[in-house]
């Protein structure tokens, strides 16, 4: 069953940012990654499917219903990347606030099985005996905990979480990480809008990746990491000044380093390329250069490696001599 299906939305602010053309589908079940730098249009790309912004185009059902639809966010548990909570109020009334704006009626929020809910959303999100403790009193880690609470609060059926780890320890993200395998195993659908890749490469099972506010890529996890490739090639007749002219020969999306180099000419360069093309074509200059190659063999793919590839970045200046393994990529 589709949860979430957007055609073409797009939504460009005064400045000119703002995300393009954006056209999603996610299925009841997933967890669902949207990757990106900073200011790419992710957070952007979340208010539209929650109604907070008006898309300039395109169009979009959740739950069958059109976005924006106040039916169609009933089902909906939503963590803004920004929250700000009363700080008078004690976790449990920020809860019962919350409720309020669900039209739960304030007599009902005080009933014993929406109490007894309550502490459950608290201690589901670490806050456990803390809700009776005034926000004003809560770390940002704790604030955060409370507005996964929020989300999580009517027992939704599509959560959207925009950076829920940012202020978390790493014993916090890795209980939100548990706790978004915990949501999926109920059947839930989680969006997950996060800078953190280890979260994303633990959990999601699809990722989609926004830059300049378009859509890059989108698909299931291990196809993409299939197209950021990185392979370790053992070559010999090596030359110091190879390097810069490989490098001045890359096609976009390619970086070089040199992971390896010994006097006798024996090194090894590791190559990060988009597709196989890509290293046969490493292969190919190689060759035209005059060196030996005696092994291209695939290095276990990673998602910083893909995420920097996707945004562009060149890693291709750090390099080491004579010194192991020690300067391959993290
Ligand atoms: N209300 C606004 N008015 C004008 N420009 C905006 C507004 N909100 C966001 N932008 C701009 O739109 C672009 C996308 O912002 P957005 O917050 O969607 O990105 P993001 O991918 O969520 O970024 P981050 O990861 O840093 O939170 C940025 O260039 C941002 O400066």
């Amino acid at each position: 069953m589709t949860i979430l299906q957007t055609n073409g939305l797009t939504k460009t602010y005064a400045s000119g940012a703002g995300c393009t053309d954006i056209s999603l589908e996610i299925e009841r079940g997933q967890i669902f990654g949207l990757l990106g730098p900073n200011g790419a249009g992710k957070s952007t790309f979340v208010k539209m499917v929650v109604g907070l912004l008006r898309p300039d185009s395109g169009s979009g059902t959740l739950f069958g219903m059109p976005i924006g639809h106040p039916e169609s966010r009933r089902k909906v548990g939503y963590l803004p990347e920004l929250f700000r909570f009363q700080e008078w109020l004690t976790g449990e009334e920020v809860l019962r606030y919350h409720a309020g704006l669900y039209g739960i009626a304030r007599s009902d929020s005080k009933s014993v099985d929406f109490t007894a809910r309550i502490k459950e959303v608290l201690r589901i999100s670490g806050l456990n005996e803390r809700g009776l403790n005034r926000v004003r009193h809560y770390s940002k880690g704790m604030q955060q905990r409370l507005g996964i609470a929020c989300a999580l609060l009517m027992d939704p059926e599509f959560i959207i979480l925009d950076e829920p780890s940012s202020a978390l320890d790493p014993i916090g993200r890795y209980e939100v990480r548990v706790l978004l395998e915990r949501l999926r195993s109920e059947g839930k659908t989680v969006f997950l809008n996060t800078h953190l890749l280890e979260d994303v490469e633990a959990v999601c099972d699809e990722v989609a990746f926004l830059h300049h506010g378009k859509l890059r890529a989108v698909g299931p996890m291990r196809e993409l990491l299939r197209s950021g490739l990185s392979w370790r090639i053992t070559v010999s007749g090596w030359l110091p000044e190879l390097q810069q002219a490989l490098e001045g020969q890359l096609l976009p999306g390619m970086s070089l380093i040199i992971v390896k180099q010994e006097s006798d000419g024996g090194a090894v360069l590791q190559v990060t390329a988009r597709s196989h093309e890509q290293i046969g074509y490493m292969n190919r200059l190689l060759m035209e250069e005059g060196i030996t190659v005696y092994e291209v063999r695939p290095v276990q793919e990673k998602l910083e490696d893909w995420f920097l590839a996707m945004s562009g970045e060149n890693r291709s200046s750090s390099s080491s001599s004579g010194t192991g393994e020690g300067g391959a990529p993290a």
